[in-house]
């Protein structure tokens, strides 16, 4: 049995391999992509493949060009041929909820300008329902007020804080709060009210965007589902 970051391993390098020379390559963020970041640095080093990365957050950035993939920034490309990204929980229907790891915002950008998005992930993360927490990024100012608004809904939002107890700036220094459901709303409906509520910048639900999941499963094999039109489970 496979413990979860080989799993990690065994899809980002999986995933790595639809990159091909010439490409502009939307490179996500997290525990799994970092994979996916060392498998394409590799075959940057020894297959001398030539593509443009760009990131979906600054560590991605840091840690990408540490390895020699150029990475640009997304509004200095003409566009994105594919995103590689990872998730927090990916439902039946692929809706995923995304944000674990702050990055939701540039995230969700990077995605809707890519012709196609693939997320990595262990199968830990496939399930019938999102259960997960929802993250919402949201504007400094009247955050306070908004997180009040989202309480007297019902939605048990809590501060994303960091080690020393102080709210998570996101790269571009907004704040983070966690939404908790005992069951989650439709999310179609819940993201258009959420989108609508002033002072949310973004939330961290991803509908209708991927078009391939790489699954790592427990036997240590590899899964790749597209998006339409089976269900994933
Ligand atoms: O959405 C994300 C970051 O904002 C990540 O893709 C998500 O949190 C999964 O991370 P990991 O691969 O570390 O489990």
């Amino acid at each position: 049995m496979a413990d979860q970051t080989a799993l990690k391993k065994l899809a980002g390098y999986r995933a790595a391999e639809f990159v091909e020379d010439g490409m502009v390559v939307g490179i996500g963020s997290g525990s799994t992509i970092a994979f996916v970041v060392e498998a394409l640095g590799k075959r940057v080093a020894e297959e001398g493949l030539k593509i443009k990365g760009v990131p979906t957050s600054d560590k991605t950035r840091r840690t990408a060009a540490k390895l020699g993939i150029p990475m640009h920034n997304v509004d200095d490309v003409d566009h994105i041929d594919i995103t590689i990204d990872g998730a927090d929980q990916i439902d039946e229907n692929f809706a995923a909820i995304k944000g674990g790891g702050a990055a939701l915002l540039w995230e969700k950008i990077v995605a809707v300008n890519s012709r196609r998005n693939i997320w990595v992930v262990d199968d830990t993360k496939i399930a019938p329902h999102l259960t997960h927490y929802l993250p919402v990024e949201v504007i400094p100012y009247g955050a306070e007020q908004l997180f009040k608004r989202l309480k007297q809904k019902g939605y048990e939002p809590t501060w994303r804080l960091d080690q020393n107890g102080n709210p998570v700036r996101t790269d571009s220094a907004n704040f983070l709060f966690d939404l908790h459901f005992d069951k989650m709303p439709d999310p179609f409906k819940l993201g258009r009210e959420l989108t609508s509520m002033v002072g949310v910048v973004e939330h961290g639900l991803f509908l209708n965007i991927v078009d391939q999941v790489v699954v790592g499963r427990d036997d240590e094999t590899i899964a790749v589902f597209d998006s339409h039109p089976q269900p994933l489970i």
